[in-house]
């Protein structure tokens, strides 16, 4: 996460006060995280003594006091430094967060060590409180909210960080000290820390002294509100009341596995790897899924993988889950942002984030400090079924499973919330999610919405009057004032010139069914890109001679290629645009090439079953979909046919008038032949 702010932001850290602010920041936020956990092993160490209930209690109530001054209101603690020098307010809050956290095991009690927790975490508030102002101080004020952007994202991500140290230590202590020792020594690294961040904000020098700026007022409660705000609250805090649990009894339920501190290190840094994780995918993952949907949905795995996490009890499954947990939960947060930012006004988009903020902040304390106390308040058993194997059911695993089913029950809650695609089938949507296409309902027309024209293509054997009948539709539209593309394929365009060349050259030997497919569709692509889509984009009617179902016919049928795998090359290749109307010539294959004078060109002088292959398919393809097919017998008279196409493409064809004009004519062209 810091690497991505630092890559978001390359000039905030190129100016040198700040990179060396940053820096401070760095190293005080490693220190604050660092000082979760190795105050949360020491309380547990130093009860070793107690018993379950006890120790439980000791980790709850250091959790809580170590938190608890977190929850101050960002404005109050701003408001607090704002008297204050901040350089000295920083180095002096640096100096005695590294006396006392030097003298807690020094101590070694627990008397000592919950007022510690509590000033440690005060002295946090305050440090932060002096560094976000002095931020603000340092960086011009139209860099201000990057160098805030990257401050923020440094204090979190620094997490991962203190969790992977913390792990490291205890590894560490385990090789080299013995007994009471070992818990030590993450505190002695944490005083040292803060020892080197003061240092840093010492060597910054002055710091200007500029008052605070007015913290963003949280604008009262009508500036946050949005229609989605409470169901993306409940789902919210669904998930986090989940994470905030596993955290709280993170501790404790791996001290039960017998995993001591390197595991409880292990599985926080995977909660906040898996977290990293989910806030950079979150945006991007399941394409045009709803995100309102995708964040009442996340409850659901949130809730399945705490209960997961409270019945198997092993300290590998018990990280890995911890990891997906994280992840969820990331992924939650970034959709809720993004389903805010889509959704509020925009001046209530602050407020609404802020609001959700302090509701995770909220709802992750006293989960986290709830979920232990729980956990030693219930205690241990152990249950030995006559003839069965024996299975531990503790607090840890009881606060776990009744918080998975909590979880649940809100996303129920969320889920009805916010669901914004009532009547929209779940399932259907999902699955095309997965696949990466848009979600089309049964029946309904894919493009209907992407362009504004209409494609009509014409297709048939050879002879059939595709040339002839394309043309004289295109004239007949254009008496009636529309904007009409005629073109044909293949060699539509430059490219497609020189592929039409050596597709059609009888001096072309050799060509593999595969390559020939590819060439057609690569001429296709073209095509589309350049002559067809453009046209609809601006609203024409394009009057394509041969499109994608000749290639289905000649090269599916004809050359007898898979036509799905044919179909699939050509959805790609065209990016899935599809006629509004296919207007099939159907003639016999000696018709057709009665009505040549001119020598046959590679495809032509195929032998005839080609051709009656190729007949065949087309009619296959126009009896699979009625709706978007004319089958007219080409061998009717020329203005027979004519007249049975313009009877149906005026069945589709817009109001060649533009709205605007009609509103203020109220006249209603009626298309005549
Ligand atoms: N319905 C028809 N009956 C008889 N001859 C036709 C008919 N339609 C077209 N023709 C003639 O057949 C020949 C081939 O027509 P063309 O439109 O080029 O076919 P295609 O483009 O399908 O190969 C042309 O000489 C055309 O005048
Ligand atoms: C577009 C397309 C054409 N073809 C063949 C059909 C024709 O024989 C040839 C195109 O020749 P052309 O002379 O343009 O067609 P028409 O017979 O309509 O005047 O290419 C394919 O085999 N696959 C395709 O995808």
């Amino acid at each position: 996460m810091t690497r991505t702010g630092v890559a978001a932001q390359p000039g905030v850290l190129s100016i040198g006060p700040l990179r060396r602010m940053w820096t401070a920041l760095s190293l005080s936020s490693l220190g604050d995280w660092l000082s979760f956990l190795a105050l949360t092993a020491l309380a547990w160490a130093v009860t070793s003594d107690e018993g379950f209930a006890l120790q439980s209690y000791a980790v709850g109530a250091v959790l809580f006091l170590r938190a608890l001054p977190t929850a101050l209101p960002a404005g109050a603690a701003a408001a607090l430094v704002e008297r204050l020098d901040r350089r000295t307010a920083m180095v002096a809050a640096d100096a005695l967060r590294f006396a006392v956290l030097l003298s807690v095991p020094l101590v070694g009690r627990l008397e000592w060590l919950l007022p510690a927790a509590f000033v440690t975490g005060c002295l946090a508030v305050l440090w932060r409180a002096s560094a976000t102002a002095a931020i603000g101080d340092l960086a011009s004020p139209d860099r201000a909210a990057d160098a805030h952007r990257l401050a923020v994202r440094t204090a979190h991500g620094s997490a991962l960080g203190a969790a992977a140290l913390f792990a490291l230590l205890a590894l560490l202590a385990r090789a080299v000290l013995s007994g009471d020792a070992r818990a030590d020594l993450p505190l002695y690294v944490n005083a040292a820390i803060f020892l080197v961040s003061g240092a840093a904000v010492f060597a910054l020098g002055a710091v200007p002294g500029r008052p605070a700026d007015a913290p963003a007022s949280a604008g009262g409660r009508a500036a946050g509100a949005f229609p989605a705000r409470r169901g993306l609250a409940v789902a919210l805090a669904g998930v986090f009341a989940a994470g905030g649990a596993v955290l709280g009894v993170a501790k404790i339920y791996v001290a039960t596995l017998h995993g001591g501190d390197a595991g409880f290190g292990t599985l926080v840094c995977a909660a906040f790897a898996g977290l990293a994780c989910g806030l950079f995918q979150g945006p991007r993952m399941l394409g045009d899924f709803s995100r309102r949907r995708l964040l009442g949905l996340a409850t659901v795995p949130a809730g399945l993988v705490t209960a997961a996490a409270a019945l198997i009890h092993n300290l590998v499954v018990l990280v890995v889950l911890t990891a997906v947990l994280g992840w969820i939960a990331g992924v939650a947060w970034a959709t809720a942002r993004t389903v805010v930012h889509a959704e509020a006004e925009e001046e209530a988009r602050g407020p609404a984030q802020t609001f959700l903020q302090s509701l995770v902040r909220v709802v992750l304390l006293v989960a986290l400090v709830v979920a232990p106390v729980l956990a030693g308040a219930i205690g241990r058993h152990r249950f030995e079924p006559a003839g069965g194997s024996a299975y531990s059911f503790d607090g840890t695993n009881a606060v776990l499973l009744a918080v998975a089913l909590v979880t649940l029950l809100t996303g129920l809650v969320a889920y009805r919330q916010l669901d914004d695609r009532r009547g929209v089938p779940l399932a259907g949507e999902l699955s095309a999610a997965l696949r990466g296409v848009p979600y089309v309902p049964p029946g309904a027309d894919p493009q209907a919405d992407r362009y504004r024209g209409v494609f009509i293509a014409f297709e048939g054997g050879e002879g059939a009057g595709k040339t002839t009948q394309a043309r004289l539709t295109a004239i007949w539209l254009r008496d009636h004032g529309y904007d009409v593309v005629t073109t044909n394929e293949p060699g539509a365009t430059k490219v497609g010139m020189r592929l039409r060349a050596i597709l059609l050259d009888k001096e072309t030997t050799g060509l593999s069914p595969r390559a020939e497919t590819l060439l057609y569709a690569a001429d296709r692509a073209d095509h589309v890109a350049n002559v067809i889509a453009p046209a609809l984009d601006r609203g024409a009617i394009v009057v394509t001679d041969r499109y994608v179902d000749s290639s289905l016919a000649y090269q599916g049928y004809g050359r007898q290629l898979p036509p799905e795998e044919i179909a699939e090359v050509n959805r790609w290749a065209t990016g899935e645009l599809r006629p509004d109307l296919t207007v099939l010539l159907d003639v016999s294959p000696q018709t057709g090439f009665g009505r040549f004078a001119s020598p046959a060109d590679r495809m032509e002088s195929q032998p005839m079953d080609f051709h009656e292959r190729v007949r065949r398919g087309f009619r296959k393809l126009a009896e699979a979909d009625p709706d978007h097919y004319l089958v007219v017998d080409a061998g009717l008279p020329q203005e027979e046919i004519t007249r049975l196409i313009r009877d149906r493409v005026r069945e589709i064809l817009p109001d060649p008038v533009p709205a605007g004009t009609e509103d203020i004519t109220s006249t209603f062209p009626a298309i005549a032949d």
